[in-house]
């Protein structure tokens, strides 16, 4: 039997979080830690056999200790996201063979979702969650030049994104060969040219990033469920 990681990103610098709380994957949301809702997703869902939890300091360490499901290994965060997830990946048992990667400042992922995503990315090798784009995108192409991008094409990347270990340590070796900076790990694998599945995720699931978004996320997490 295949066995699965996840690692849990819970390193970001929170800068645009403009210091209203000091530290945003342990900011309180409806009374519980964010981090703890995205460990909670996971440990219900049963999808991962180990886990990599990423922070950035020591104080951190502690806190997300005490939450991290088991068993896992604690990483210390990289200068980038990319770098924390090199720094995760590089810790992962050698017998793991698919690996979920989540940011933790998404707190609404729902065990259902994480079930269906470990079904695809064993069919796929590459699976990311994803909203369709309800906006117009207008891509600045030099001064007030603009271009309007094709609003059917589109997607918003969300996480998890599920790939099979081989692929997505293949494609960061590429990233680092070339020294790019990739702000989702399917920007990765899109460089090996490897074709990417999409988990259509039709409920509202933003991630944490600004002061305002703490709001949002409590109301959506406490509100009755639509239909
Ligand atoms: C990976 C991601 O969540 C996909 O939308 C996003 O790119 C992370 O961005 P951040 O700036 O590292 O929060």
């Amino acid at each position: 039997m295949s066995r699965s990681a996840a690692i849990l990103l819970a390193a970001g610098s929170g800068r645009r979080m403009r210091g209203s709380v000091s530290d945003k994957v342990l900011a309180p949301l409806a009374q519980r830690p964010v981090f703890t809702y995205s460990a909670a997703a996971f440990a219900a869902s049963g999808v991962a056999d180990y886990y990599a939890v990423v922070y950035r300091d020591r104080q951190q360490l502690t806190a997300l200790a005490a939450h991290a499901p088991t068993p896992s290994v604690l990483v210390k965060g990289g200068r980038t996201r990319q770098d924390s997830v090199m720094n995760a990946l590089a810790a992962l048992p050698s017998d793991i063979e698919f690996v979920f990667i989540h940011d933790c400042a998404r707190p609404l992922i729902q065990p259902d979702q994480l079930r269906a995503l470990h079904k695809i990315v064993r069919r796929e090798s590459a699976v990311i969650l994803a909203h369709r784009v309800a906006d117009t995108v207008k891509e600045r192409r030099d001064g007030d030049r603009f271009r309007t991008l094709k609003r059917d094409a589109l997607w918003a990347a969300e996480t998890p994104q599920v790939f099979s270990r081989e692929l997505i340590v293949r494609a960061y070796q590429r990233v680092a060969d070339r020294e790019l900076l990739v702000t989702d790990d399917a920007a990765a694998v899109e460089l090996l040219k490897h074709p990417i599945a999409i988990l259509e995720n039709t409920q509202p699931a933003p991630k944490l990033t600004t002061p305002a978004d703490l709001a949002w996320l409590e109301y959506l997490l406490t509100r009755s469920p639509i239909a």
